[in-house]
């Protein structure tokens, strides 16, 4: 957690001014019982009413100087603790952008969320408690037991035997608490993971009727961390009482020796209440110090999360190198490129070396899982290749600055996805300051147009959450307008035709041959009919190529090819 608090920096100030304040309030409150005491022992004995009022108005003045302290010190905190949890969430959330695949892989998209939110929650809260009982704590705890010392000596020996019993019943019950606090955070992990998957996968889960088996699957989650949060929460519940229990006999205890200690002469009765304030004071110290002894874990399991997370090095970093221009534009070469995907045993992609240039389109086809959705993803560096090299316009991609290749690239994805906004602000997500006419061209090319102008609004129709609203066959012509609108130099559609039917299929690819001029098209495809008059086409199989060429080459050398194309006419032809 002390990692963390480096990110507080800009709230320094605020934090000293939460400490000196707190400091103030201290000792506003640890003179208190010491004023009334004179106001007993000399005002009220001996009758001085004078003394009594100035001594009385002079507490009320302590009194509320300690109360504006406290009052300056809470608002501080709270403003320093909210600053840093905006800058944490800030940080993890950039941080994170910068992942690869594989890291997101790694931690997993639920935990990352419960990360980001509840986690960083957890540290702010604690961090206001912390701020002010930090100070508090300590001083009450070190200040009372002077004072109560200073009051009466042989009192003091009540305290010797109340204090060892409160500080071993708090070890105690912190002892019992602390696992239960950290295994809360890895529940909520669990059951947010649950929540996400049934609320993203809601469709699958009632057309196979699965609702029961997700009810017990999330009554499941629920009740695990239900059951530990309640144990958490008992603990936490016994602790008051027993802590009431012991300063009640302490009060007792103190009550009856200072009684035989005053009728003995050996002590005053102004002094007797002094005292025990500053016992109340310092057992409320105690209570206060195993409060933030059970809380600090808990928050510290919520930043061993977070600095794991921002402790993670993205596997792919920026060069500092500036690359040479090589006067290409549209270019991708694959020059005897392997790639294992993080931990495989197996290579996804053995030995792959091909060539496409400007003006060209190159089509991958091959059976599910033989590597072209791995291969499109090289191209803008979701992974980095294990061997070979990968050129970009005649670059290696690792010696080009991620945003500078990533620019270049215009990527359909396999799943179609779309953001929360206006059907124009999708297609402008492309480009930032696309034209209407531009979007309204892209829009057209991708055979959007049509579906758009019969929607409410047009263009300024509203995308819901997730793109629910539009169906995949128009959610996949939104995310190739997007692509489009950018004029990339480098086109990846990851088999982004599959929802369409053979007529938008055929219609869209002509206007994309008009469209894409320059650029380098690679196209990632299950039907035959959508790649045919690619100018080559590269045959995978289980991760290697089993041919490239025009269709009319393959059908003659590439038995793979002939193999797909049979079957896929066989299954059209009883269609
Ligand atoms: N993130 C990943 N981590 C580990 N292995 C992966 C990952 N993604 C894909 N693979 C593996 O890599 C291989 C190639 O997958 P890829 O998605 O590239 O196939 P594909 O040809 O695009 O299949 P499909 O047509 O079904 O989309 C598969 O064996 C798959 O199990």
């Amino acid at each position: 957690m002390l990692k963390l608090f480096r990110y507080m920096q800009p709230y320094r100030n605020a934090v000293l001014m939460v400490l000196l304040f707190t400091f103030l309030q201290c000792l506003a409150e640890l003179y208190l019982p010491t004023l009334m005491a004179d106001i007993v022992d000399i005002g009220i004995l001996t009758g001085d009413i004078p003394y009594i009022w100035r001594v009385g108005g002079f507490m009320l003045l302590v009194a509320a100087l300690g109360m504006l302290c406290s009052i300056a010190a809470s608002y501080l905190a709270a403003k320093a603790a909210s600053g840093y949890g905006q800058i944490l969430r800030g940080r993890v959330f950039t941080h994170v952008g910068n992942f690869t695949l594989h890291e997101f892989d790694k931690l997993g998209t639920a935990s990352l969320i419960t990360r980001t939110t509840n986690d960083i929650t957890q540290i702010q809260q604690v961090t206001i408690m912390m701020l002010r009982m930090m100070v508090i704590a300590p001083l009450m705890c070190v200040g009372g037991i002077i004072m109560a010392v200073s009051r009466d000596t042989g009192l003091t020996s009540v305290l010797l035997i109340v204090l060892p019993v409160l500080a071993l019943a708090i070890f105690l019950i912190a002892k019992k608490g602390i696992p239960l606090f950290k295994a809360i955070q890895v529940k909520i992990d669990t059951l947010s993971r649950v929540v996400r998957e049934n609320l993203t996968g809601m469709r699958v889960i009632r057309s196979f009727n699965r609702m029961s088996h997700e009810k017990v699957r999330f009554n499941d989650a629920n009740e695990d961390l239900t059951a530990t949060s309640i144990k958490v929460n008992k603990i936490m519940g016994a602790m008051m009482p027993i802590m009431m229990l012991v300063m009640n006999f302490a009060t007792v205890a103190i009550v009856w020796f200072g009684g035989h200690r005053i009728n003995a002469g050996h002590m005053m009765v102004g002094d007797l209440m002094a005292f025990l304030q500053y016992a109340m004071m310092i057992m409320f110290s105690l209570i206060m110090l195993s409060v933030m002894f059970v809380m600090i874990p808990r928050a510290q399991a919520s930043a061993v999360r977070i600095q794991e997370v921002l402790s993670l090095v993205p596997e792919i970093k920026d060069t500092d190198k500036e690359p040479a221009a090589t006067g290409q534009k549209g270019v991708v070469e694959f020059e005897d490129v392997t790639f294992y995907y993080p931990g495989a045993e197996e290579p996804a992609l053995s030995n792959i070396s091909f060539r496409t240039g400007p003006g060209e389109i190159t089509a991958i086809i091959g059976g599910t899982g033989s590597g072209k959705s791995t291969l499109i993803s090289l191209i803008p560096r979701f992974y980095d290749i294990t061997s070979g090299r990968l050129l970009v316009d005649g670059v290696d991609v690792r010696d080009l600055k991620q945003e500078q290749l990533r620019s270049r690239i215009g990527l359909v994805p396999q799943k179609a996805l779309l953001f929360t906004g206006t059907i124009a602000d999708n297609i402008r997500y492309g480009k930032e300051d696309a034209s209407m006419e531009e979007i309204q061209h892209a829009a057209e090319v991708a055979q959007a147009a049509d579906f758009i102008s019969k929607m409410e609004g047009g263009y300024e129709a509203v995308i819901s959450q997730g793109g629910s609203n539009v169906s995949g066959g128009q959610k996949q012509r939104l995310s190739i307008a997007r692509a489009l609108v950018r004029k990339p130099e480098i086109y990846l559609f990851d088999d982004s035709f599959s929802a369409l039917d053979f007529k938008t299929d055929a219609k869209l690819r002509a206007a994309l041959r008009e469209e894409t001029g320059d650029a380098a098209v690679l196209i990632v495809a299950q039907r035959v009919s959508t790649v045919m008059d690619a100018d080559r086409i590269i045959v995978l199989d289980e991760g290697r190529v089993a041919g490239i060429g025009t269709h009319a080459e393959l059908m003659e050398n590439s038995r793979v090819y002939r193999e797909i194309v049979a079957s896929q006419l066989s299954e059209e032809e009883i269609a």
